[in-house]
């Protein structure tokens, strides 16, 4: 494993200052999906003016010579790479063959393109599913490859992982200024709302609205509830994904999260407060809990000065009205 010594000072800003930048080309993989529409949304607020989108139809990104030839002839100065294959612990658990390989070809690809076609720097986005299942809590990002992951999304993990070990190997051997950001789990506008393939709080929010409609008399929601989820709102993260690509070029990765957690329970309670519904909650056992608990340690980007803002009770709110507004009303 590299040393995290070789780390350049964290808080040295990139060279050019990409805030500085606003008519640079940037390309945001992924802008469709949850955290890319919200980095579109932070870049645009910002006044950038040449975002390079591609939806997954017309650039896919798993195939190597399609991507050459993007890069080749856009050469984008800044990649945010937030394409990938995601989904909660039933969609990993079920398409492990997907999750690890549409993600490590997509990674490879825009990676070694972006080195290849002369981009300046690069954010490349992981999950706080790298770190060991039963990692010391809160997680520091020195936890990684220190023990057993997780097995509900191993091969997720392993292509992000992956993914991390790519950016260090491209900075070390080509100078490319590849950066990781290991985010918590995330919710918010344009998240998936798919009843099984989703992440627990769409899902919820989803299921509570439903049988609210329905009149239905409770609401099943899977495992124990023990389970300690840290949520963090996407706006948030592109707030900490522009920070990083002004602020930050090193070695290490670096975790994104809020700081605060909820057990499953906790959060099934809120999301049912949130919605309206009041009816009870029944509790399935047979469905995976995964991992008991995993907090990270933010202390190293709270050290940069970057602090999160959105409260979950008010991200809640916020997202259940965006649900409203443009998933049930289609
Ligand atoms: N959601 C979460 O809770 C968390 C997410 N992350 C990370 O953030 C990143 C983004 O996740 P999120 O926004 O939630 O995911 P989404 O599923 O919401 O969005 C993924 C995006 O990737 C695009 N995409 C997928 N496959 C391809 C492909 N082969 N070629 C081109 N584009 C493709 C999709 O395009 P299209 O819409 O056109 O199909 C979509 O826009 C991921 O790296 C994920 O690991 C990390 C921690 C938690
Ligand atoms: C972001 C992260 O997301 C995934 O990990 P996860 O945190 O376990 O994700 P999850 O949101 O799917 O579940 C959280 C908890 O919630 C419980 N739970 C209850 N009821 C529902 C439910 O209805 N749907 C889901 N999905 N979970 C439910 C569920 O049983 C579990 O205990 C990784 O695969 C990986 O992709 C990753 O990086």
């Amino acid at each position: 494993m590299v040393s995290l010594d070789q780390d350049a000072p964290p808080a040295a800003p990139a060279s050019p200052s990409f805030l500085s930048d606003r008519s640079a080309k940037v390309f945001v993989a992924g802008h469709r999906g949850l955290v890319g529409s919200a980095v579109v949304r932070k870049l645009q607020s910002l006044g950038f003016t040449n975002l390079l989108l591609r939806t997954h139809s017309e650039l896919d990104l798993t195939r190597q010579s399609a991507v050459e030839a993007f890069f080749a002839a856009e050469r984008p100065k800044y990649v945010i790479l937030s394409a990938a294959k995601v989904g909660g612990i039933h969609a990993n658990s079920t398409y492990p063959a997907d999750f690890i390989s549409v993600n490590l070809m997509i990674q490879t690809n825009v990676i070694d393109a972006s080195r290849r076609s002369g981009v300046e720097k690069l954010l490349f986005l992981g999950s706080s599913c790298i770190y060991p299942k039963f990692a010391p809590q809160p997680i520091t990002e020195d936890s990684l490859l220190t023990a057993p992951l997780e097995p509900t999304n191993e091969w997720y993990a392993i292509a992000k992982i992956s993914g991390i070990k790519m950016c260090q190997a491209y900075r070390i051997q080509h100078g490319l200024d590849a950066v990781s950001a290991m985010p918590t789990n995330l919710y918010g506008p344009c998240d998936n709302f798919h009843p099984e393939n989703s992440h627990v709080l769409p899902a919820l929010m989803r299921r509570f609205h439903e049988a609210k409609a329905r009149g239905a008399e409770s609401v099943v929601v899977w495992g124990s509830g023990s389970p300690l989820r840290e949520f963090l709102h996407v706006d948030d993260l592109a707030d900490a994904v522009v920070f990083l690509m002004e602020n930050y070029s090193g070695l290490s990765h670096v975790n994104v999260g809020s700081g605060k957690e909820v057990t499953i329970k906790e959060l099934a309670e809120m999301v049912k407060e949130a919605v309206g519904f009041e009816g009870g909650i029944v509790w399935d056992p047979t469905k995976p809990d995964g991992t008991p608990r995993k907090l990270m340690d933010g202390s190293k980007l709270a050290g940069m000065g970057w602090a999160p803002r959105v409260e979950l009770k008010e991200g809640l709110a916020e997202t259940y009205k965006w649900y409203l507004d443009n998933v049930v009303k289609q």
